[in-house]
């Protein structure tokens, strides 16, 4: 283990500045293995661009759009401050994924992406936690479970995080992570604890980040 592998990663990496390192829009292009990624994956307009401008808290950071399609590249978000060269690493990376389900795109281009998605979620060894993303509204829908049975099968730890809360009635929350908890509890690569969360109206992210933080330490 060398002095990189053992530095303790903590929410503080969250208040530095963080910078866009790589559109990858192909296996071929992915970057060598290294620090640990952290992945956001979920349908399209979910919120995945968004939640991760809230964590890192600025909010042009990964785009963001009204419509369906926007990310349609692996995107690689790292602290700033790391140059990359030799053991000058950054500790982790948040990736930015495109959506499934539906875009507003040309079908092969989305076959394409979908693909991408698809190879990435199961074939990543440094690939050490994915957030699937679940719109507060729409609940887990077929495609979202095909998702979640192919973590499954490979054996990636994921959890589920419900987006866009701030859509919903407060009081429903609680019921919608207990049916949430309820579809997933004999998935095995589940985490058993399902988070809450608003891009718009900052809630849940603290959870998330400590969340995150103990993924990318390894826990
Ligand atoms: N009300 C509300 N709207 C949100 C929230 N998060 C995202 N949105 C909106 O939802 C839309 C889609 O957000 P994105 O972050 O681009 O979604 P995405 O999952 O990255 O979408 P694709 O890249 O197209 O797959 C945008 O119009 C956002 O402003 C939230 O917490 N609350
Ligand atoms: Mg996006």
């Amino acid at each position: 283990m060398n002095a990189l592998n053992s530095t303790v990663i903590t929410t503080d990496l969250f208040t530095r500045g963080w910078i866009f390192i790589r559109g990858v829009p192909a296996m071929k292009f992915l970057p060598p293995e290294g620090p640990p990624e952290i992945a956001f994956a979920g349908r399209s307009n979910v919120g995945k661009s968004s939640l991760i401008n809230a964590l890192v808290n600025q909010k042009g950071l990964a785009r963001t759009s009204n419509t369906p399609g926007r990310t349609q590249e692996l995107n690689y978000f790292v602290p700033d401050g790391f140059s990359g060269e030799g053991a000058d690493l950054p500790p982790m990376a948040l990736v930015d994924m495109p959506g499934y389900g539906y875009a507003t795109a040309p079908k092969e281009k989305v076959d394409e992406w979908t693909k991408l998605v698809f190879d990435y979620l199961k074939g990543r060894v440094t690939l050490k936690r994915v957030y699937v993303l679940i719109d507060a509204r729409h609940g887990i829908k077929a495609k979202d479970d095909e998702v979640l049975s192919l973590l499954d099968k490979a054996a990636v730890s994921y959890q589920i995080v419900l987006t866009k809360t701030d859509k919903i009635k407060v009081a429903g929350v609680p019921r919608l992570i207990e049916e949430t908890l309820q579809k997933i509890k004999k998935r095995p690569a589940a985490f058993p604890f399902v988070l809450a969360t608003s891009s718009e109206k900052g809630e849940g992210l603290e959870e998330l980040q400590a969340a995150i933080v103990l993924a990318a330490n390894g826990g």
